[in-house]
């Protein structure tokens, strides 16, 4: 049995590190990935470069000193995102990526896009500037079942979007089901697809199943077993398209624990561990590498991280706490409900 492997620093190609105290709290739980796309899904949203920048020098400052972290900005698309601010936000380095939330799919995205048609200019703009598109991939038609949002997505916008749209680079965030790791299989190398830890271990069950559990409640919902055992193959495969993205999403727990609570798992601190254990499950502990430290690299045009982790696995649980402080606030852990044996260092 394999006790220890040494990989390439991980990459979180999802990442919400919020802002304020929240920020001051969870950075420190981020800064050991190499890379982090950042989500730009403030109150008030990240929409123009110079606040992008701003942004990013507030999380700089978060961080602890000698933090790997280096966060990669997005821009949070809107209505009226003006094509040449997001070019010159790219042009000079402010941004990685731009971020689409259908207007209304999930935590602070009123003011997403409302119809497509709107923004095609900047995705053409962004096409030919080579310059990803991030997808929260769900309708928010009312008379579609949440449980179906992600797949009816991929059918009314994002095919369209994309046949319409040559050369769009294209990540589908935190896919959900069988039917998002089938399209993005049906895809050429302009299209990607982040995984997260938590849709890896659960299904709905763990939300519904016994009493309603709101630490398990994120967007996209986790859907039934067979989409969770559909990730996993598509996680473990080693295939070059699909990437780590935790979708790490700090909330404090009195918002969470709510008669409307909101959404997000918060995954940061224990992502490599559950990963770990995961991935041996599923024997796949040499696809590991590929799938937190290579894929997403490459999607995104840049080198690996040269500097290495290890984890290795103990008799001893790690030991993670159940909850962090953030200013007054307190926000609860991601809980597998399986003990941790696998133990990152750096290597
Ligand atoms: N995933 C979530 O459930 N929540 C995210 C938003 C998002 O990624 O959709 C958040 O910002 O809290
Ligand atoms: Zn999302
Ligand atoms: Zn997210």
């Amino acid at each position: 049995m394999t006790d220890s492997i040494t990989i390439r620093r991980p990459d979180d190609w999802h990442l919400h590190l919020r802002d304020g105290a929240m920020l001051s709290a969870v950075a420190r739980h981020s800064a050991g990935f190499g890379r982090a796309i950042v989500m730009p899904n403030l109150v008030p949203p990240v929409v123009t470069g110079a606040q992008a920048a701003a942004y990013r020098d507030r999380i700089m400052a978060a961080l602890p000193q000698g933090a790997a972290l280096r966060p990669q900005m997005t821009l949070y698309l809107t209505d009226t995102t003006d094509p040449a601010d997001v070019i010159a936000a790219h042009r000079d380095g402010i941004i990685r990526a731009v971020k689409l939330y259908p207007a209304g799919a999930t935590t602070n995205s009123a003011s997403g896009v409302t119809d497509m048609g709107r923004v095609r200019p900047v995705l053409e703009a962004m096409a030919e500037a080579e310059i990803p598109l991030c997808v929260h991939g769900e309708v928010t038609d009312p008379q579609v079942d949440i449980f179906d949002r992600e797949a009816v997505f991929i059918d009314r916008v994002l095919d369209p979007v994309r046949r319409a749209t040559p050369g769009l680079r294209v990540v589908m965030e935190h896919i959900t089901t069988a039917d998002g790791v089938a399209y993005a299989r049906s895809g050429g190398d302009d299209l990607g697809a982040t995984i997260t830890t938590h849709h890896l271990v659960i299904n709905r069950n763990a939300i519904l199943a016994g009493g309603i559990r709101p630490h398990y409640y994120c967007l996209p919902v986790a859907k039934r077993e067979t989409h969770r055992l559909a990730l996993r193959e598509a996680a473990t495969s080693g295939e070059a398209r699909f990437f780590l993205g935790t979708d790490s999403a700090p909330h404090p727990d009195r918002d969470k624990l709510q008669p409307c609570g909101c959404a997000g798992c918060f995954t940061a601190p224990n992502t490599m561990s559950i990963l770990a254990h995961v991935f041996e499950e599923e024997d796949a502990l040499d696809r590991l590498e590929a799938f937190t430290s290579l894929n997403g690299a490459s999607f995104y045009g840049m080198p690996p991280n040269e500097d290495r982790v290890r984890l290795t696995r103990r008799n001893t649980p790690a030991a993670y706490p159940a909850q962090i402080a953030a200013g007054d606030e307190s926000v609860t852990l991601f809980d597998p409900g399986f003990p941790l044996f696998w133990h990152l260092e750096d290597a």
